[in-house]
């Protein structure tokens, strides 16, 4: 293992917003490679005969550089499902999953598993740290884990220290730390190597308000800023209000396809679909 880099001194307030840094996004090794994620007629189903579900049923979507969408529906609408299809973490039943000139399909589970450590992040829920590391070594684990990936650009890695005010924790253990202060770690992680594409599924479900509200504008920062596509999986509608764009599910089929909607709209259309 290789040591973690010098602690960055950054400010510390929680809300602040990612802004443009052109040497960082000059010296990243990704940030040139922006690619478009594309599903095409893609399903994914469970199970057989009768008891069969078809958890995502022939979805074509695509998802330009530099934007934020979200993906809303009714809880078993195929969120997750879909989210997981796109980043390779599940194969398609039919049809494919395409970044840049990428068939998601064609590669093997080695290659996909180098996909998603070299070009995406993960901003889950269920989120790991490691215990025998700082927050410092944490935030670089992706650095650790791969020698062939650049290392850390010192300003991105500060910004996001600073949004996330994970400065004054750096070098506890997150034995030492709260579960929002681990997850802003894991957030931190999913970030540092300013992957093309991030996927976040309810980045705010655990997160107090004020905490959630930083973790939000840091996303919706990452695609202007970053030129990342952010695909956000979220059941709140103030959440999926920032969004560049808003897909809804439901029973694995997308039914809308919106440009950016106010938080009451998006509310009423998600009764509505509940209540289909
Ligand atoms: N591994 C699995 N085996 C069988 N069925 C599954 C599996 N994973 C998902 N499903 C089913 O596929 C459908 C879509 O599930 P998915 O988790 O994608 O929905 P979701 O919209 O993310 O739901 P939620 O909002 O509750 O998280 C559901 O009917 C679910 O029960």
């Amino acid at each position: 293992m290789t040591s973690p880099p010098t602690p960055a001194s950054a400010p510390t307030s929680p809300s602040a917003r990612i802004p443009p840094t052109p040497q960082a996004r000059e010296s990243s090794t990704y940030a040139s490679v922006r690619r478009l994620l594309r599903a095409t007629r893609v399903s994914r189903g469970y199970g057989s005969g009768h008891g069969r579900v078809a958890a995502v049923d022939d979805v074509t979507v695509d998802f330009d550089p530099g934007t934020l969408t979200a993906v809303m529906g009714p809880s078993g609408s195929g969120k997750s499902t879909l989210m997981h299809l796109l980043a390779g973490l599940d194969r398609p039943s039919s049809g494919g999953v395409t970044l840049g000139d990428q068939d998601l399909n064609a590669l093997s589970d080695d290659d996909l598993t180098r996909l998603r450590r070299d070009a995406m992040g993960f901003v889950f829920q269920a989120f790991t740290v490691f215990d025998d590391l700082s927050v410092a070594e944490n935030v670089d684990v992706p650095f650790r884990l791969a020698r062939d990936v650049a290392p850390a650009d010192p300003q991105w890695r500060a910004h996001l220290i600073d949004a996330l005010d994970l400065a004054p924790l750096l070098a506890r253990r997150p034995t030492e730390i709260s579960g929002g202060q681990q997850q802003r770690v894991a957030i931190a992680r999913a970030l540092v190597h300013r992957p093309s594409v991030v996927f976040a599924d309810e980045p705010t479900g655990n997160l107090d308000l004020a905490t959630g509200r930083s973790v939000l504008a840091l996303l919706a920062g990452l695609a202007p800023t970053q030129g990342c596509t952010v695909v956000m999986v979220t059941h709140d509608p103030a959440a999926a209000a920032v969004a560049d764009r808003v897909l809804v599910l439901a029973d694995g089929r997308l039914v809308h396809d919106l440009p950016r909607t106010d938080a009451a709209t998006l509310s009423q259309l998600m009764l509505a679909e509940v209540a289909r």
